[in-house]
């Protein structure tokens, strides 16, 4: 926490001070600039696109510029995850889940997980019919609100058929609806509660012990307890069950005496909660971004429906239309980079002493991706990059992905939800074009401004809604 002088060859950054480090200056470019990705591309026009800093008593090493984020993707010994009290006190204090797990334990249970979903969820029609349903389920529910008074926030919708789905996807089953009322109130709270740069007990452990109520740490693990207890529970109830949900499928695993050592229940609970947490909120907020862009954008909106009508002749969709309503797509597409754009990757930790750009990167220190430098900036090939334009997806009248498209990330950390998110996305925003048209409230005008919740969210907003 004292040291202010800095490895020999790290990357160049602000100076650091006893104890805080960077973090006054980091604050201060914050406010100056409105958001932390800003922020850190303001650091990057300074000092390059990797920036050296310190924040508490962790090391952080900022990645900026397309080419240095791929390099931080390709390299192995950048895999790691930051081990400590943020991480760590979500499960119980053991290093436990998928994020933030990395070595041996982590490959298996990812493999676990990517070959569940690859042979079993995504492979039956329930996890797709139960997606449809989803989309029945918000157009029913817009239908009814819109009786009683047609300016509505679609959000609130979004959020509990999309929550339906995931726990879907993850026991195998449809929940209650009192059940997933209690569990959206617990993530909501974690979303709002936890800053997108990480609880502050993580970069100053000691505040735990000083002020654990106002620097947010009792919050934080009650909320993960609420959010496991819930998971538990339908463990006991899945015990015997067969279906092509995660619990069950991990648990023959584990019962099967040929799970590996990672294999447990507690690390079970600490799956599902790594799921809900990395996914559903960025599904929800992306689907806030697709609608507000879609309410500035009649002309957007005409061209998906056209489309859609052409296509689906009246019948819903379902997602297998995606290769045949490629303007939809491409919605979903820039709805995604729209949402990830004003974010970060997870943080990364080296696992070895390392060079990176030239700089010395020891053992340990942490490495952040900001991902406006690869989906929001014209070096990195957008055009107009803060414009919502489905079209720059489009080559010669096909889908063609830019190269800089990375939101799931690639390589050995790539993001297990990326089919469940396309699949979802693209679903709702169908589904909901063919029912009804978006329009602005009369006298309530929306703006684009982020908000910075643990994911980049918008204000809530209403719109008005009528039946096609
Ligand atoms: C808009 C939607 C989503 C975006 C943009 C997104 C993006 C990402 C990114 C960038 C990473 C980190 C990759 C890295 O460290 O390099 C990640 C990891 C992860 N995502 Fe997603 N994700 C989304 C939805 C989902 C969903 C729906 C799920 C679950 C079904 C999910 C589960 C995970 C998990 C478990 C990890 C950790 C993987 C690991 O550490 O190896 N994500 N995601």
């Amino acid at each position: 926490y004292l040291d202010t002088r800095k490895p020999r060859f790290f990357p160049p950054g602000p100076a650091w001070f006893p104890i805080l480090g960077c973090a006054l200056k980091l604050r201060k470019l914050h406010v100056e600039t409105g958001t932390l990705a800003e922020a850190t591309q303001a650091l990057a026009t300074k000092y390059g696109p990797v920036v050296g800093a310190r924040v508490g008593r962790e090391r952080v090493v900022f990645i900026c510029g397309a080419k240095a984020i791929h390099e931080l993707l390709s390299r192995d010994e950048l895999n790691g995850r930051p081990d400590n009290v943020a991480t760590t006190s979500r499960t119980g204090g053991e290093r436990r889940g998928m994020i933030f797990t990395d070595s041996e334990f982590w490959q298996e249970q990812k493999k676990f997980v990517i070959r569940h979903f690859k042979e079993t969820s995504f492979r039956k029609e329930a996890m797709w019919e139960m997606l449809e349903e989803e989309v029945r389920s918000i157009i029913g529910d817009v239908k009814r609100a819109i009786e009683k008074n047609p300016a509505v926030d679609l959000h609130r919708f979004f959020r509990i058929h999309v929550l339906n789905a995931f726990c879907f996807l993850i026991t195998g089953q449809t929940s209650n609806h009192h059940e997933l009322i209690e569990l959206e109130a617990a993530i909501a709270h974690l979303a709002q509660s936890v800053p997108m740069a990480g609880p502050v007990f993580g970069k100053f452990p000691f505040l735990r012990y000083i002020c654990p109520e106002y620097c947010g740490y009792n919050k934080y693990v009650a909320i993960h307890e609420k959010i496991l207890a819930f998971f538990h529970k339908k463990v006991k109830v899945l015990k015997d069950a067969s279906n092509s949900g995660l619990i069950p499928s991990y648990l023959d695993k584990l019962n099967s005496g040929q799970s590996g050592e990672s294999f447990s229940e507690g690390q079970l609970l600490a799956l599902c909660l790594d799921l809900l947490v990395a996914g559903y909120d960025s599904i929800t907020n992306t689907l806030k971004f697709a609608f507000l862009y879609l309410i500035l954008h009649p002309d957007i909106q005409k061209k998906a429906q056209e489309e859609i009508d052409t296509v689906l002749q009246g019948r819903p969709p379902t997602p297998e239309d995606r290769p045949h309503l490629p303007y939809v797509e491409c919605i979903s597409l820039e709805s995604i980079r729209m949402f990830t754009g004003r974010s970060f990757f997870v943080p990364r930790r080296a696992t070895k002493d390392t060079q990176f750009n030239g700089y010395f990167i020891r053992k340990n220190t942490t490495l952040i991706g900001n991902f406006r430098d690869l989906l929001m900036d014209e070096a990195a090939g957008w055009h107009n990059p803060e414009d919502f334009d489905p079209d720059r997806f489009i080559r010669d009248g096909r889908l063609k992905i830019p190269i800089n498209f990375l939101p799931f990330a690639w390589g050995k950390r790539r993001c297990v939800g990326e089919m469940f998110t396309r699949a979802n996305v693209f679903l709702v925003v169908a589904g909901l074009l063919q029912a009804f048209n978006f329009e602005t409230v009369p006298g309530n005008p929306v703006t684009v401004e982020t908000v910075e919740n643990f994911t980049p969210t918008v204000n809530h907003y209403k719109t008005y809604v009528t039946l096609r």
